[in-house]
């Protein structure tokens, strides 16, 4: 048997992670067709390379299946609770760095910070019989942060794409979302609250806390390791 590695499939993490393994002797790539997930790795022994949805390595992480895995730390802390116990984080790459961030319109001139932002959410509720919404796919991020911040008058709205035209779409007042250069809030007229940011993430190396390992398995996973740090 062999060590299992999962790489994100497609987009804009997986060529990354290809040249950031090619950069410490180990080739990965895929296989067959354009449309075929199978992928090869070269350069270590007993090593598979399993792609998969960067948004589902988390979980195969922490069901054990894979023993290692690259993904943002954004997924890994939305999509596991106590995610410590269950994976370890081995390298951050430097690449897929991305902030997660509360944004508002920008015509909300009187609001800057999250305490402007609990004052609207009360006065929102009040005029609209509802509760203010918030369009995002970072459900339990966004829960814990807007408790830390004594916010509590919201609703989330699930968006899991083209978050940022929840707005103009009339189907939330705000959003949680990840932003990089920020053309994306920009283009849409949306602003960052100055105590807004949620999360720093990037894509990461991490090693699964429970995958089970053979004494072969073992050894092969040290080798890579010690590759990787070389
Ligand atoms: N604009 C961006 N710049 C850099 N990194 C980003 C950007 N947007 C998202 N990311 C990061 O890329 C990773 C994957 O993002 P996302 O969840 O959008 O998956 P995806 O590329 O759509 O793939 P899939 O849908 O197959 O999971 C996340 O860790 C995220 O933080
Ligand atoms: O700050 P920027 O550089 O503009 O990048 C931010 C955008 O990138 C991601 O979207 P993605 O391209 O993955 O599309 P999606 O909204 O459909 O997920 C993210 O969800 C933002 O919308």
């Amino acid at each position: 048997m062999s060590i299992k590695l999962g790489v994100p499939s497609k987009g804009r993490l997986m060529e990354k992670t290809f040249d950031w393994f090619a950069k410490r002797g180990i080739t990965l790539s895929r296989t067959g067709s354009d449309r075929e997930y199978a992928g090869a790795v070269e350069g270590v022994e007993g090593v598979d390379l399993v792609l998969l949805s960067a948004g589902e390595i988390p979980r195969e992480l922490a069901a054990g299946r894979i023993h290692l895995g690259v993904t943002g730390t954004d997924l890994v802390h939305e999509k596991l609770p106590r995610w410590e116990q269950q994976v370890e984080e081995l390298e951050p790459m430097g690449f897929g760095e991305a902030d997660l961030i509360l944004a508002v319109p920008q015509f909300w001139i009187d609001v800057d910070t999250l305490e402007d932002l609990d004052a609207v959410a009360a006065a929102f509720r009040r005029t609209h019989g509802h509760r203010l919404r918030i369009a995002t796919k970072y459900h339990r991020l966004i829960r814990e942060f807007l408790a830390d911040a004594g916010v509590a008058d919201y609703q989330l709205i699930d968006s899991q794409g083209a978050t940022e035209g929840t707005v103009k779409n009339e189907t939330a007042e705000m959003v949680a979302d990840i932003t990089s250069t920020g053309e994306t809030l920009r283009a849409n007229h949306l602003k960052i609250l100055s105590d807004g940011l949620v999360l720093r993430s990037q894509a990461t190396l991490w090693r699964s806390r429970v995958a089970k390992c053979t004494s072969e398995e073992k050894s092969a996973l040290k080798t890579l390791l010690a590759k990787i740090d070389s």
